[in-house]
């Protein structure tokens, strides 16, 4: 059992290498009775060598001929995101690591990491400034897979796509809307253009968590309120449907922006841990007129629920606009992944349309920035005998690099009248 934040820290990475988890669940490895600095230290080490993987793989391999076992080669990795981090401390960063190899692997295995780290701290700074020409100098330089890379290359050109790319290697802040009531809080400050929501000082989590512990402030990004704020925009008073709703964000802020009339609001999420978390949030929250129920959505019976003025469907996603944050997701797909989900939120798109009212609206949104999972999804509806009950009333696309924020695509369908 690791004691330290460093070697906790090599312990997750070199987990990660095995197998890309989600950074949530290898954060739950760390020991609850931490004291908060240690945590954020050991967290600190794992985001940021995840987060630059390729670039510190490349600098390592440049001065080893065969990669050692994982666990030494994730101890490399951290103490080389270290040095990239903090080059004015090599020295101790370099005797630090090495001290700390030495206790757990060979004489042998110390001097090479002694030998590769000294070189190691001068040739980051060298490839940072490296120009890039080519798409796999992307793929080390930003630490992306090449798949995705030649997708956005396609779809954005080069300058955006490494505007993208500079966007997603950036720490992410932290953003909040309140829920109930509001307060004055200093970490808080009103974020510009998103009404509603506020951006969090660095490192002053601990002065909000008792607000988000006690249902009144929830963590979101303001990319997150244009589906909700579309749907409440686009559909007339009466019952809305939210689904595909964990952990229920989405629809917390439709409840807030529904007005008194609004009779009730359908939560639906597969049964599972992800459910439960959308439960507690609605009972947390103090949620009014939100039912939370557990179903597959494809399974759905309209004859059972009847039909809706408003149906919001939040499509699970690539996730290729949050990537800023959820920096594991880049290394969790594949191209074979997008292409079931890409089934998937199609056969969604169709169940969730059979529950819209004559006049009333569908909103199709993801967080993802790949025109397949958005326009692609949408022209695809269309062109079916289903779609042709609908019109396409609204379109947006946010793009992180050029809004500032995740990014999502928000569709608003209107079911024409008689169809
Ligand atoms: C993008 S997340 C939803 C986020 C949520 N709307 C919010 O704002 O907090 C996508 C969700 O789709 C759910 N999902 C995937 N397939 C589903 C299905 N067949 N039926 C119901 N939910 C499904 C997942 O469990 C996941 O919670």
């Amino acid at each position: 059992m690791s004691d330290n934040s460093w070697s906790k820290a090599v312990d997750l990475v070199a987990f990660f290498l095995r197998k890309p988890a989600r950074m949530s669940h290898l954060l739950e490895r760390i020991p609850e009775n931490w004291a908060p600095g240690k945590r954020r230290a050991c967290q600190s080490l794992l985001f940021g060598t995840v987060r630059h993987v390729a670039l510190l793989e490349k600098a390592l391999d440049e001065f080893i001929r065969r990669r050692p076992k994982p666990q030494l080669w994730a101890a490399l990795l951290v103490s080389s995101r270290e040095l990239m981090e903090q080059p004015e401390r090599s020295p101790k960063i370099v005797h630090n690591a090495v001290r700390e190899i030495g206790k757990r692997f060979s004489k042998a295995e110390k001097g090479l990491a002694n030998a590769v780290l000294r070189k190691v701290v001068a040739r980051i700074p060298e490839l940072l400034d490296e120009p890039l020409s080519a798409p796999a100098d992307l793929c080390w330089r930003y630490s992306h897979p090449r798949w995705l890379v030649d997708r956005w290359l396609e779809q954005f050109g080069w300058e955006e796509t490494v505007a993208f790319l500079q966007w997603n290697q950036e720490e992410s802040a932290v953003f909040a809307r309140w829920q109930r009531d509001t307060e004055e809080v200093t970490a808080l400050s009103p974020c510009p253009n998103v009404e509603g929501f506020f951006k969090l000082d660095p490192g002053a989590w601990a002065e909000i968590s008792p607000f988000v512990e006690a249902g009144r402030l929830y963590v979101q990004n303001p990319a997150a309120s244009l589906a909700p704020k579309s749907l409440a925009k686009a559909a007339p008073i009466g019952r809305w449907l939210d689904l595909c709703a964990a952990p229920g964000g989405k629809g917390l802020l439709l409840e807030q922006l529904s007005g008194p009339d609004l009779a009730e609001i359908i939560s639906v999420d597969l049964p599972g841990p992800r459910f439960e978390r959308m439960e507690s949030n609605f009972h947390r929250y103090g949620a009014k007129k939100i039912r939370a129920l557990p179903a597959d959505v494809l399974k759905l019976e309209s004859e059972k629920l009847g039909l809706f003025e408003g149906v919001l469907l939040d499509a699970p996603c690539s996730n290729s606009g949050v990537l800023q944050h959820k920096i594991d997701a880049r290394w969790r797909q594949s191209p074979d992944g997008l292409e079931d989900l890409l089934a998937l939120q199609a056969e969604l798109l169709d169940a969730a349309s059979g529950f819209v009212a004559e006049g009333g609206a569908l909103v199709y949104s993801t967080c993802s920035v790949d025109s397949s999972e958005n326009d692609g999804i949408i022209d695809g509806f269309l062109a079916k005998e289903k779609g042709k009950l609908f019109e396409l009333e609204t379109s947006e696309v946010s793009l992180p690099w050029k809004q500032g924020r995740d990014g999502a695509g928000i569709f608003v369908l209107r079911k024409k009248a008689g169809a």
